[in-house]
């Protein structure tokens, strides 16, 4: 497995080495000592699967309270994924990255504690894979506006297809207006 860097420093692409026979091939999608000797968190405790038609947008979802970090890879199809960090704190506050997740790279990304994950279907359809440090807390879940202009990310949408949103994605709120993991607490004692 080699790990690489992206645009935001906690952020990591991990590449996994394939050993490919007559049979297929094989993979070893995590392994908590590499992990580890990697910085990585060896401590998961749900996994998830969903699946999706072309030109789905899911996110950009985070926990403001028992913040998840995420092991993000793609089965099937491909998807455009994309983390943005949400630490008013960071010096990298509101930047995101994309990458391109796929049956075929195998590649996944370690979306880290404190950043907002969402990715976009690309192929008729996606199933998506993840391991996450923490359970799910709807009650802390929190959406943020997938196409904010202050955030800029540049999807790959479909020309002529508007994406498919859940309700609570359509409706997220833009950076300025989102709860952040240095002010939450404050507006919390407010
Ligand atoms: C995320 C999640 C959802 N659910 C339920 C709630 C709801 O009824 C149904 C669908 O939930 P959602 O619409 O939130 O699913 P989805 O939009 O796929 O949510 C996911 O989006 C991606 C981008 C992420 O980063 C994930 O962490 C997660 O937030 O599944 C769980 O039971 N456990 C979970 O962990």
């Amino acid at each position: 497995m080699q790990i690489i860097d992206t645009a935001l420093e906690a952020v990591k692409i991990l590449d996994p080495t394939i050993f490919g026979d007559d049979r297929g091939f094989f993979m070893e999608s995590w392994n908590r000592e590499a992990f580890e000797k990697s910085g990585l968190p060896g401590q998961f405790v749900q996994d998830n699967h969903s699946r999706s038609s072309q030109g789905v947008l899911r996110g950009l979802h985070y926990q403001i309270r028992k913040p998840q970090g995420k092991l993000v890879r793609v089965t099937r199809g491909e998807v455009f994924d994309v983390a943005v960090d949400m630490r008013q704190s960071s010096p990298q506050f509101g930047q995101w990255v994309g990458v391109m997740l796929s049956e075929t790279n195998k590649r996944q990304l370690w979306v880290p504690e404190g950043f907002a994950h969402g990715f976009y279907v690309v192929s008729e359809s996606a199933d998506f894979q993840y391991k996450c440090t923490e359970y799910y807390a709807p009650e802390f879940e929190r959406s943020l506006l997938w196409n904010d202009p202050a955030v800029g990310i540049e999807w790959p949408i479909i020309e002529g297809q508007e994406p498919l949103l859940a309700a609570k994605d359509a409706n997220a709120l833009p950076l300025a207006q989102c709860d952040t993991f240095d002010d939450y607490p404050k507006r919390l004692a407010a």
